[in-house]
């Protein structure tokens, strides 16, 4: 395993010759300054670095810390997926790849693998549960403007678990010609690492940012949603070696913990094995993964990442549940007291982050992840809006 106990390669045989290949394209790239410097020419385009300020008047009405934001949201296509897709797709051309598929739930991960796609002329197909393909419309038009094709996918709970299954199941039999760019730092080592590695420039950009702006300091604490994992870590790991940093997850309670209907699986789960990686998944005492439910597509996924099952482990991050109406809250907070409407999943940072600003005080300061903008969202939560 890579992370303590967690990590590893839980895959049939088929698979493991092209996740050694995906290793050693992984490793081959970070140690080539060209890739980096490729990657790098694509800031522009990718809309990095992505801001940071100060949050005044949500820090104002949370009473404590100074609120800080780093605006992902403000990325091409709209949250901090196209950094991962972008370098992925760099890879998957290194080895030869010429088809690139993709697993969504929110759709933004499909949205910026076919938005990568696009722009390098490679040919791409999203699965996407069927469930999902109703409730982020918006996202499966701007994938099929892009140019990719979307698979619905209709078994299961038809959300984001099975969209991930359907698209491992597709990859074992076009292994040769296509990369699988996996949306979170979920699924068999490389992923987690490799999807970790290429979201740090969201932490690495928020360190270096803060300090200027602080005369050196570091923030007392960094919040993230957690879905599968990739926006948290990407914030995280450049700041877990600051141990003065608190980094704090905030996953989705759903209609809350003891509901059963809740896509909490660091805060509710229990070590186990999923999608290839051994990792906490949500699954009860016979090993079946439980349905899950969260108002945000892309936190509604009964996995999480091997590397953030560790640091719950070491007690290095903590993590809580925000609940559907705490996290529509956030939603409702963060536009009317900063212009700026979040994604279903950032909420649930925002919230996280407001009763941790209270807990911190004054004098101290926190930044949050705004993972994505909340565009494609606005229509599930005019539904619900007078709860908001
Ligand atoms: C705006 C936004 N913020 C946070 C997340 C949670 O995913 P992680 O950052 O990988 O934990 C997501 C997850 N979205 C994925 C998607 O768009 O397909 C998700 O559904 C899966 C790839 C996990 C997201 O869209």
């Amino acid at each position: 395993p890579t992370f303590g106990d967690f990590g590893g390669q839980y895959v049939p045989e088929a698979l493991h010759a092209c996740l050694r290949e995906l290793e050693d394209g992984f490793e081959n790239a970070v140690e080539d300054q060209k890739f980096w410097e490729e990657f790098r020419s694509l800031y522009p385009y990718m809309g990095r670095p992505s801001s940071l300020h100060r949050a005044e008047r949500l820090t104002e009405y949370a009473g404590g810390a100074d609120i800080w934001l780093k605006r992902e949201d403000l990325n091409h296509t709209g949250s901090h997926k196209i950094n991962n897709a972008i370098a992925q797709v760099l890879i998957a051309r290194r080895l030869g790849k010429t088809k690139i598929i993709a697993e969504t739930g929110a759709g933004q991960h499909g949205v910026a693998t076919a938005t990568a796609c696009a722009k390098f002329g490679l040919e791409c197909k999203v699965f996407m549960g069927a469930e999902d393909v109703r409730r982020q419309a918006l996202n499966v038009f701007r994938m099929r403007i892009l140019g990719a094709s979307v698979v619905s996918v209709t078994n299961g709970t038809q959300t984001l678990r099975d969209a991930t299954s359907e698209a491992f199941r597709y990859w074992v039999s076009h292994l040769k010609d296509t990369h699988y760019v996996v949306g979170s730092a979920i699924g068999p080592h490389p992923y987690p690492t490799l999807v970790r590695t290429f979201q740090s420039v969201i932490g690495q950009e928020a360190k270096a940012e803060f300090a200027k702006l602080n005369d050196g300091k570091l923030p007392d604490a960094v919040v993230a949603c957690v879905g599968g994992g990739s926006n948290s870590t990407g914030m995280f790991s450049p700041f877990e070696k600051d141990l003065t940093v608190q980094l704090l997850g905030v996953e989705a309670g759903g209609s809350g913990l003891n509901s059963g209907f809740h896509s909490a699986t660091l805060t509710a789960g229990e070590p186990g094995v999923f999608h290839g990686v051994r990792t906490y998944v949500l699954q009860d005492d016979e090993g079946q993964i439980h349905d899950t439910h969260s108002v945000s597509a892309g936190l509604d996924y009964p996995g999480v990442g091997p590397e953030l099952a560790a640091w719950k482990a070491s007690g290095r991050a903590t993590f809580i549940a925000a609940t559907d109406a705490e996290a529509l809250s956030g939603f409702r907070l963060l536009s009317q007291l900063e212009g700026i409407i979040p994604a279903l999943e950032s909420s649930h940072a925002v919230f996280g982050a407001i009763q941790l600003a209270k807990k911190l005080g004054k004098g101290k300061s926190l930044i949050i992840n705004v993972s994505g903008r909340g565009d494609k969202d606005v229509q599930s939560v005019a539904e619900v809006l007078p709860k908001i």
